[in-house]
């Protein structure tokens, strides 16, 4: 383990923003914080990366190192004037790293930034400014990334890019936490997840197993399909060539190989899974 955090707390005049919330990381492991607006997020990262001190509750890290966290937390502050290079130089001379063009090279690498772009970071796409800002929290090596929101503003390939790069990071033995509130890069993304609402964590487990718990209901697409709404009672929605059945991850085997059986040729079966269903427990977890 690199990082224990126990029933932090923390409450502005407005309320409890972090709610005795633990959590343990681990090395080379990918960890999703999924939440609304306002959920509190942002504030347990504060109290992670110690901008912020807790009203109770205890954080442990075990790390020998000078700095071991790297964060980006709500937005990334880099330097727009200046190029790739420049900006991560000015970073490693503030936090004291390593600051040879090799080494500063290296990291630029490391995200899949091109050496040769000389021109201002003002000018770069959204995807390179996260990467920029991921190399700048990999300055002194850090065991845990900690990313604040960094799907935000991205497109599609954008964000298939960032989670690569991600996860070559956890490949690294890093230790990584990002928040969101979107459950699907994250659900492509995570290896364990975190969720949580007002302040406090509803729901936590292992990525797929949490999704496939929870999911209890299913987009059925296939020729003609809709025709079969009358054989299966749970069919809550039907049309031409799609239906929309309740039933969870255990069942829709069987109902799609019944599908098959009755002649219907499917082509695509897709759980549906909103955030407000991670974040009400499971009765018998309660
Ligand atoms: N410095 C502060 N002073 C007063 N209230 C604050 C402060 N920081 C956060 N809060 C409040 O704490 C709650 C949690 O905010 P926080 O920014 O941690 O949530 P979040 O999940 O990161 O939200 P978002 O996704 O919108 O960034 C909100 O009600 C917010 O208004």
């Amino acid at each position: 383990m690199i990082l224990e955090a126990n029933n932090l707390t923390k409450s502005y005049k407005s309320g409890k923003a972090v709610d005795h919330i633990s959590m343990q990381l681990k090395a080379g492991k990918i960890y999703g914080l999924l939440g609304k607006n306002g959920a509190g997020k942002t504030t347990l990262f504060k109290i992670l990366c110690n901008l912020v001190t807790p009203d109770s509750g205890t954080l442990k890290i075990y790390s020998e190192k000078r700095k071991s966290i790297g964060a980006i937390i709500e937005n990334p502050g880099l330097y727009g004037y200046l190029n790739a290079y420049e900006n991560l130089k000015i970073f490693a001379e503030i936090q004291n790293a390593p600051r040879d063009r090799k080494s500063l090279q290296e990291y630029l690498k490391n995200v899949g930034l091109p050496l040769e772009r000389k021109d201002a970071v003002r000018n770069f796409s959204m995807g390179m400014k996260q990467r920029l800002a991921i190399a700048i929290a990999l300055l002194n090596d850090p065991e845990i990334i900690i990313l604040d929101e960094p799907f935000s503003g991205l497109d599609p390939t954008g964000v298939s890019a960032l989670i690569q790069l991600i996860k070559s990071l956890a490949v690294q033995h890093k230790s990584i936490l990002i928040s969101s509130h979107l459950m699907t890069e994250l659900q492509n993304c995570c290896d364990y997840l975190y969720v949580i609402d007002s302040g406090k964590l509803v729901n936590q487990g292992e990525t797929n197993a949490l999704f496939n718990k929870h999911i209890s209901r299913f987009t059925i697409k296939g020729i003609g399909v809709g025709q079969a709404k009358n054989e299966f009672p749970n069919i809550i929605f039907a049309e031409d060539h799609r239906i929309d059945i309740q039933c969870n991850s255990t069942e829709i085997s069987n109902v799609l190989e019944k599908l098959v059986q009755k002649g219907y040729k499917i082509t695509a079966c897709v759980p549906q899974l909103t955030l407000n269903e991670l974040l009400s427990p499971l009765p018998h977890d309660v």
